[in-house]
């Protein structure tokens, strides 16, 4: 079994005592290639219950396309073994001010529908002893978003994540972003887009922070 780092194993206890891991069933005790050769397998009967032919040359591949892109690519975030390395320096420099990423593209799949979820995420925290490197909250972002999900989950995953690491609860993650179950399939409203919000500690109980953080989102979502 993978040895998980420091960090990911702190973040999934504490999602874990949330109530914010439900999806989960326990370790996964097969292993990888059996799995994807599985999901290849029941992804074929899928194929032909729809009357495919899949002597055809383009479809052949696709079952094993699928299997290889569910396990090492969109549902690559239901492994903690895939958890960002993450960088935190000590805050020698006293930061004390709201630190913002806007903007940081994701994409997630629905999980009652598995279609695409097509996004983006601003998140604010306000340092206290560590500052995380930048790109590694694009990577939490990025890890949440590969797993089947509903976006108010992921919103809460990502917050409880970053306060968890960074050892605050001044975290503030916002998302809004189109799905394509509402978009392509059901109502079929190609315009309406979703926003969710998760605060923390004085982004909830401080008006000015709130305001300060709503008007980051607002002028520039
Ligand atoms: N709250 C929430 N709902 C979501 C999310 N993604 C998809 N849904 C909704 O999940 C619901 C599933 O409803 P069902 O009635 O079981 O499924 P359905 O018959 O396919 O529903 P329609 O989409 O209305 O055709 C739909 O209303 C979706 O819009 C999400 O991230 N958050
Ligand atoms: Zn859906």
């Amino acid at each position: 079994m993978v040895m998980l780092t420091k960090e990911a194993s702190m973040v999934r206890k504490a999602l874990q005592e949330h109530g914010l891991e439900p999806l989960l069933r326990g370790n996964n005790i097969l292993d990888i290639e059996v799995r994807k050769r599985n999901i290849a397998e029941h992804f074929k009967k899928i194929m032909m219950l729809l009357n495919l032919d899949l002597m055809d040359d383009s479809l052949a591949k696709t079952p094993y396309r699928i299997a290889n892109m569910y396990i090492h690519e969109i549902f690559s975030g239901l492994d903690y073994a895939n958890f960002p390395k993450i960088t935190v320096i000590s805050n020698k420099m006293k930061a004390d001010e709201m630190v913002t990423v806007r903007e940081i593209n994701l994409t997630s799949t629905c999980e009652h529908h598995f279609l695409i979820i097509d996004g983006k995420a601003t998140v604010s925290y306000i340092p206290n002893n560590f500052v995380i490197g930048l790109s590694k909250i694009n990577r939490i972002v990025w890890f949440f978003a590969q797993r089947p999900q509903v976006q108010e989950r992921l919103t809460q995953q990502i917050l409880l994540a970053l306060q968890t690491i960074l050892g605050t609860n001044n975290v503030a993650v916002s998302i809004y972003a189109v799905h394509y179950c509402v978009k392509a399939r059901g109502i079929c409203d190609t315009t309406s887009i979703a926003t969710t919000t998760s605060l923390g500690g004085l982004f909830k109980s401080s008006n000015n922070t709130r305001n300060e953080f709503f008007s980051i989102i607002k002028n520039n979502n």
